[in-house]
């Protein structure tokens, strides 16, 4: 088997998987004390419990967009294989079959997505995804990646309001029926989830003033499915893009 890493924000997720499928995808909250020993006795509990007490990993691609955990986890990884472990960086990012934008900035992530997007469509693809941040990147048809928005994903605004506020509680993400609340919790729900509807809409709109109608808009991330309003505004909705991204990278 192989494995591909995504650190995010708010979990890191792993994929492991044959040159035919995905056999088994690992989550777990990215804020830990992280440790080698940690992440290689995490992995080795994780496997064991899901039915894979003994795979041999033949390689292993990590993306992190979190500094501060990568050193700990690809240090546990190397430990358990005992090989060098690859990370997704701008000298990954020259062998591409993608071009690039801002290599030095650009999180990993987004790069993972646009090396999917443009594998898969040969077209003008924006891409949205809904972790942590509320990201839209755009890649060509060359692939060419053309520009990245960033905003305050979901539940990072709902987090918000709530340590903000002194009488707003946190609320589930669950859309609201109508376009006004009548109580606390359905005035947030209302504000927040129509309003990333909105949000959500208007970037896809501007993109396509921009680029014109044929744009592709694919969508992924843990809360890809909360805002059902926007089911048809998508071509495909899939929560493995990154990993199905990395993948590719890792089967180069
Ligand atoms: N398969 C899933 N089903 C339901 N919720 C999920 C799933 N995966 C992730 N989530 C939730 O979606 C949110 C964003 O996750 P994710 O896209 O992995 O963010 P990030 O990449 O920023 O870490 C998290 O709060 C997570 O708990
Ligand atoms: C935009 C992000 C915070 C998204 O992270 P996520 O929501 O997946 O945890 C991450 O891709 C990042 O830190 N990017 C660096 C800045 C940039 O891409 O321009
Ligand atoms: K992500």
């Amino acid at each position: 088997m192989h494995l591909v890493v995504d650190i995010g924000n708010t979990d890191i997720v792993c994929g492991f998987y044959t040159e035919t499928e995905w056999k088994v995808i690992l989550r777990t909250p990215t804020h830990q004390p992280w440790s080698a020993i940690r992440m290689e006795h995490w992995i080795q509990k994780e496997l064991t419990d899901k039915g894979f007490p003994e795979v041999k990993v033949e390689s292993i691609l990590i993306s992190s967009v979190v500094p501060s955990v990568l050193t700990q986890i690809q240090k546990g990884l190397e430990h358990w294989v005992n090989y060098p472990v690859k990370v997704m960086g701008p000298k990954l990012y020259a062998t591409l079959p993608i071009e690039v934008i801002s290599p030095d900035e650009i999180g990993a992530d987004l790069v993972a997505n646009s090396v999917y997007a443009h594998t898969n469509y040969r077209s003008d693809v924006l891409i949205v995804d809904f972790g942590t941040a509320l990201t839209f990147t755009l890649v060509d048809a060359q692939g060419k990646m053309k520009g990245v928005s960033i905003a305050p994903g979901l539940k990072t605004a709902v987090k918000s309001l709530f340590s903000e506020t002194a009488q707003l509680p946190e609320v589930p993400l669950e859309m609201p029926n109508s376009a006004l609340g009548h109580d606390t919790v359905s005035a947030i729900q209302s504000g927040i989830l129509w309003g990333y509807v909105g949000m959500v809409k208007e970037m896809i709109s501007r993109v396509k003033e921009e680029r014109g109608p044929g744009v592709k808009v694919i969508a992924t991330g843990g809360l890809s499915s909360i805002l059902t309003p926007l089911e048809a505004y998508f071509d495909e909705v899939n929560k493995l893009i990154t990993l199905e991204g990395l993948r590719i990278v890792a089967q180069q």
